[in-house]
């Protein structure tokens, strides 16, 4: 039989290359075969530029996918960092010939910040003529210049003061840099602590009472808010009676007369959900930080230790209770003197945590991180602090940060 007499199409060789075919020429032999595509490789020269350019781009795309996946999976998850507060900058101090009202505020977990940041907007707006400028860090050379300025400070421990109003207070209170500016000084304070404490409101009760001492001009009385009832509403009723002191001292005829509702700052933060195994690696990781001995224990990284001893110091006929525990650091390298202070952090019961987790409606395994700040490193608008805890599950959220029995706080979302 006469060998049938054909001609490749370039489709021939494009399935022939792709299906790995043998090619035989017209008489069969496999030299005919070459230069059958030889010569058809020459008639379609453009075609096989096509082809081999698109088959490089092609695997080129594969080699950089393959690679950044690889890369992707070994970058490890960044804890968020711990920065210390400061408040969003303040553009330069212009004397643009406005009076100007210094708001300063000392906070541990973000409550005197938000009331001092909604006091500055509702003041903002009601006199708007004025210049009131939020403040935490710059008091010492910024004070002594003022002629107005509040303070919200809460009290902590045996009545000493947050973090980050801890230097202003030493500075005060030991007075080297007290004179004769404190004598131009008109002033409000409103405190905020927990009645439940024997300290109630020192701090703000000592400021006060040093800048009255000194000359300072109170325009209110100290606000004491209780966090044991509604402290809301205790900064409400002093904020009250500041609008009428500062009605005299501030207002323009052109000034707002409607108030400004109160808004609560509710803090803000930027969720990171994170793969279950990078999620469980970074935690673990966390939580065995410390066990190679070199690492510090601190406020932000607690130490598990078993209570050793327990027992009751009361007599059983006693109708009190008091309990003597001690616990067993040995190996923790910490030390304790007497005076010393040992927080205690608690775990919610795991049925509160699984409610949660079920009004939630989302996996115990869910691992996030919370940030401060957005994607491109600039700060959020909320709060001043760094965020509450590190990247976790939502079990350990929710048994070790979260508070899930309280009651919310009134003007929460
Ligand atoms: C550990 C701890 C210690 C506290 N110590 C005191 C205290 O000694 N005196 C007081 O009046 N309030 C005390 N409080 C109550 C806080 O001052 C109060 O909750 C306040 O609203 C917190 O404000 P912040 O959110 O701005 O930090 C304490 C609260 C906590 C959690």
């Amino acid at each position: 039989m006469e060998p049938t007499s054909e001609k490749l199409s370039p489709f021939d060789l494009v399935a022939a290359i792709l299906k790995g075919v043998k090619l035989d020429g017209s008489d069969g032999s496999p030299e005919a075969g070459r230069s059958a595509v030889v010569a058809l490789l020459m008639e379609n020269r453009d075609l096989v530029m096509v082809l081999t350019t698109s088959v490089a781009v092609l695997i080129g795309c594969v080699v950089v996918l393959a690679w950044r996946r690889g890369s992707a999976k070994k970058k490890p998850v960044e804890p968020p960092k711990l920065v210390l507060p400061k408040a969003a900058p303040e553009p330069e101090e212009v004397d643009d010939g406005k009076k100007k009202v210094s708001v300063f505020f000392g906070t541990q977990t973000g409550t005197a910040e938000g009331f001092a940041k909604a006091f500055v907007e509702e003041a903002k707006a009601r006199y708007q003529q004025k210049r009131f400028v939020l403040d935490d860090e710059e008091y010492e050379e910024k004070l002594k210049k003022e002629t107005l300025a509040f303070f919200f400070l809460a009290s902590y421990g045996d009545g000493e003061p947050t973090d980050n109003a801890a230097r202003f207070y030493k500075w005060f209170t030991e007075g080297k840099e007290r004179g004769d500016w404190l004598k131009n000084l008109q002033y409000g304070i409103f405190g905020l602590g927990n009645r439940q404490y024997e300290h109630f409101n020192k701090i703000a009760i000592v400021v006060d009472n040093i800048m009255a001492e000194q000359g300072g001009k109170r325009l209110v009385s100290v606000g004491l808010g209780d966090d044991d009832q509604c402290i809301e509403d205790d900064f409400f009723a002093w904020r009250e009676l500041v609008w009428p002191e500062l009605d005299t001292l501030l207002r323009d005829e052109d000034d707002a007369t409607v108030a400004t509702p109160y808004t609560a700052a509710v803090l803000e933060y930027r969720v990171v959900f994170h793969d279950q195994a990078d999620g469980s690696i970074l935690e673990s990781s966390l939580a065995n930080g410390h066990a190679n001995g070199n690492a510090v224990y601190d406020a932000q990284h607690p130490c598990r230790a078993n209570v050793a001893v327990r027992k009751e110091l009361h007599a059983p006929a006693s109708d009190r209770s008091c309990t003597h525990l001690e616990f067993d650091i040995s190996g923790t390298g910490l030390a304790y003197e007497t005076g010393d202070h040992v927080g205690v952090y608690c775990e919610n019961l795991i049925e509160t945590v699984e409610e949660a987790e079920r009004l939630l409606n989302l996996p115990p395994e869910t691992y996030f991180s919370i940030h401060t700040d957005k994607e491109d490193g600039t700060p959020l608008s909320g709060s001043s602090l760094p965020p509450p805890f590190p990247p976790c599950s939502l079990r350990t959220a929710l048994t070790r940060y979260a508070d899930l029995l309280s009651s919310p706080r009134r003007y929460a979302d």
